[in-house]
């Protein structure tokens, strides 16, 4: 298995690396590229972590030859957000980093399964999907926009309110990756009930976690280490999906025929042709259908924004 971590130099992308280097099934591959000319070090580095992952570093303005034969490809390669910047303000940069990642990927390893996390998310999504169509290779069961930041977030903060193991608290969070349109289903959480009070708070906090962390950051950045974390989980979900381990189930944003918009995160099955079914996400509360209907033009907007980019 080859998983190709794209932007492997920035703080998600080390992290991720790291992760990936001590949790990848023994004998995997690991592909880092970056811009950035210290990327082929930070390899060198990783490669002394005693495991059975073979990692290779490659820097510079082409990522083709960290691409050759690769299963899996994360993308985290772009900017992040400063105080006071939305998610669609980073747009004008990574739109065509992701593009011409993108081009890339489709002309190298069409067939790898591709998780998008370079944000927004909303929209480098839909971008990618119009670049692989152009090039006649589009597969919507094989491109993911990597939401799992939102799960685990969720997780963890019901887990503290409610005084629960975390290990025991799983949550579906439908939508997108930003503001509104992220969506957690607290409804649905086994176990545990919350007030009215409760959900609208709840909901608030993880919808603005990632600013939380950019505030707190001061300056410095984004969610790096906790997307890390989130990125290796679902990176090494879809590695499970593709070596056929049955019942491999994440909420991602995918194109999987959703009712509400073209693209939308809800669970899916991973299998080993990446998404092997599109779950429905259930039976959910007033409070979450409403907003999940304030949701959708705030989100369809975000997906014309990236099609028409690439138009
Ligand atoms: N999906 C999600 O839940 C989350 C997404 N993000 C997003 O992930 C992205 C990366 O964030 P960080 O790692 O914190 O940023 P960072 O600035 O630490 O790292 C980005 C890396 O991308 C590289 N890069 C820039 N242009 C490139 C290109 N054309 N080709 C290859 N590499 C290139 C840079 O050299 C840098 O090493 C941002 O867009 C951020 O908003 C961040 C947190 C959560
Ligand atoms: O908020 C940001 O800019 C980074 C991100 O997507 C997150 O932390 O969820």
């Amino acid at each position: 298995m080859k998983v190709a971590v794209l932007g492997a130099a920035g703080g998600i992308g080390q992290a991720l690396a790291l992760l990936l280097k001590t949790q990848l099934p023994a004998g995997s591959k690991l592909s880092l590229y970056d811009i950035a000319p210290v990327t082929p070090g930070v390899a060198v580095d990783l490669s002394h972590i005693p495991t059975d992952v073979e990692v290779k570093g490659f820097a510079g303005e082409d990522p083709t030859a960290a691409l050759v034969d690769a299963d899996v490809v994360l993308m985290s390669a772009g900017v992040a957000r400063k105080p006071g910047m939305d998610r669609s303000d980073l747009f004008n940069i990574n739109a065509g980093i992701v593009r011409n990642l993108m081009e890339k990927v489709a002309a190298t390893c069409p067939k790898a399964l591709v998780g998008i996390i370079t944000n927004p998310v909303n929209t480098t999504v839909a971008i990618a999907a119009e670049v692989l169509k152009n090039a006649g290779v589009y597969d919507k069961n094989r491109l993911f926009g990597i939401t799992t930041l939102d799960v685990i977030r969720s997780e963890t903060f019901i887990a503290e309110l409610k005084g629960l193991n975390v290990a025991d608290v799983k949550v579906n969070v439908i939508g997108g990756h930003s503001g509104v349109t992220i969506l957690p289903l607290l409804s649905q959480v086994e176990g545990v009930t919350f007030t009215d009070e409760e959900v609208a708070a709840m909901t608030t906090r993880i919808q603005n976690a990632g600013t939380e962390v950019v505030e707190a950051k001061a300056g410095g950045g984004s969610a790096t280490l906790s997307m890390g974390q989130a990125a290796c989980r679902f990176g090494l979900s879809l590695v499970r999906g593709l070596q056929g381990e049955a019942n491999v189930v994440e909420c991602a944003y995918v194109d999987g025929g959703s009712e509400h918009a073209e693209f939308f995160a809800q669970p899916v099955v991973l299998g080993k042709n990446g998404v092997e079914k599109v779950l429905p996400y259930g039976d959910i509360s007033a409070f979450e259908a409403n907003a999940r209907d304030a949701m959708l033009d705030t989100l369809k907007g975000d997906i014309k924004l990236g099609v028409e980019f690439v138009k």
